[in-house]
């Protein structure tokens, strides 16, 4: 099978546009779709420092990849890189301000060239995460569910036996016996809350805005309400921490700082009104222990959150606040709340 991938201009997104005519936010599908396998004669087999993974911390989508590999203790295994900011024109950028100023390994000042390399003209988006082969020189992929699946189980020949999720049974990432339920919540959630998001922070009319608003609004309610049953305390799925979790949280532990404000998310908080939620969080945030590697907590970076949110810009036709908005566009002033960005256990 040869690599996979699109190379065409996004009809969906444009640069500095985020909604279709009719006003709703429609996520593009990812352009590069290969998966790596156990199989050494595959194209893309399991290797250790084959494989280099891009990323930005303000991206939940990242972010996903990255509690992962930690989870999994993959950091000797898979090399991650860093973006800085993202231009409007360009995209992301290697600046040195977070991550190198150019690219490890060919120099790059910006993550299109990456794409360029993998596929000359290139003229799609070029989004975080991206998982480099650096043997074939190409993107093996670019969306954050495949990456994840190929970091729960592709790599474990290299990790010992109780690291391996075969051996795991019951406690495995994806249980055996949840894997139907645990991918029937994904979709809901995926919908709801994970783009859920998004969908309401880039409306660009008002049904539209409050269309999505409020079925997010009900798929947190749900999620507070499934975190009633004691099967299902303290994590999504009981015990263990699985799929659904790592899922949640990227998009959970920005909420409070950065949806809420800058994705105008704002009819209720986690921390004051989802008291199951919010706990389920902090659960998840604070354990540093030696099952997790500390793998939520270090991979958070509050200031990046709300720094790369708050500089979305508003786009809903309120016309009570049109002006206000306005201003808060041009004055580029970060909302700094709420404090601290989580609160203690
Ligand atoms: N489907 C992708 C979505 C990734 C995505 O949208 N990443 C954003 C950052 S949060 C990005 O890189 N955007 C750059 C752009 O659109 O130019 C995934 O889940 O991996």
């Amino acid at each position: 099978m040869g690599a996979q991938h699109q190379n065409k201009t996004d009809a969906l997104w444009k640069p500095g546009s985020f909604a279709d005519a009719d006003g709703h936010f429609r996520r593009p599908p990812p352009s590069f779709k290969n998966f790596i396998t156990t199989d050494v004669d595959a194209d893309f087999p399991a290797e250790v420092c084959r494989y280099v993974l891009y990323v930005h911390y303000a991206c939940p989508w990242a972010h996903r990849a990255l509690i992962t590999r930690k989870l999994k203790g993959l950091d000797d295994i898979v090399e991650v890189v860093e973006l800085d900011d993202k231009t409007p024109e360009i995209g992301w950028t290697f600046g040195g301000r977070t991550g190198p100023d150019k690219d490890p390994r060919y120099g790059f000042k910006y993550l299109k060239q990456l794409y360029e390399k993998a596929v000359p003209g290139w003229s799609g988006r070029s989004t975080v995460p991206a998982l480099w082969d650096t043997k074939k020189e190409t993107i093996v992929s670019n969306e954050s569910t495949d990456i994840i699946n190929m970091f729960y189980d592709k790599f474990d020949a290299f990790l010992p036996e109780e690291k391996r999720e075969a051996n795991k049974g019951e406690t495995a990432i994806i249980p055996p016996s949840l894997k139907s339920e645990i991918a029937t919540l994904n979709e809901w959630v995926y919908d709801g809350v994970n783009n859920g998001v998004y969908k309401t922070g880039f409306a660009s009319t008002r049904d539209a805005y409050e269309e999505s608003l409020f079925a997010l609004f009900s798929s947190l309610d749900r999620l507070e309400e499934h975190l009633g049953d004691p099967a299902h305390q303290p994590y999504l799925y009981g015990k263990n921490i699985t799929d659904a979790d790592i899922r949640l949280f990227t998009t959970l532990i920005r909420f409070d700082a950065a949806y809420f404000t800058s994705f105008r998310c704002n009819l209720k908080m986690i921390r004051y009104e989802y008291p199951r939620l919010h706990l389920w969080l902090r659960n998840l945030y604070w354990d540093q222990s030696e099952r997790t590697h500390g793998a939520f907590h270090s991979t958070v970076r509050f200031d990046l959150v709300s720094h790369t949110s708050g500089r979305k810009r508003a786009r809903v036709d309120i016309p009570q606040y049109k002006e206000m908005y306005a201003y808060a566009t041009v004055s580029k002033v970060i909302p700094k709340g709420p404090l601290p960005h989580i609160l203690p256990l």
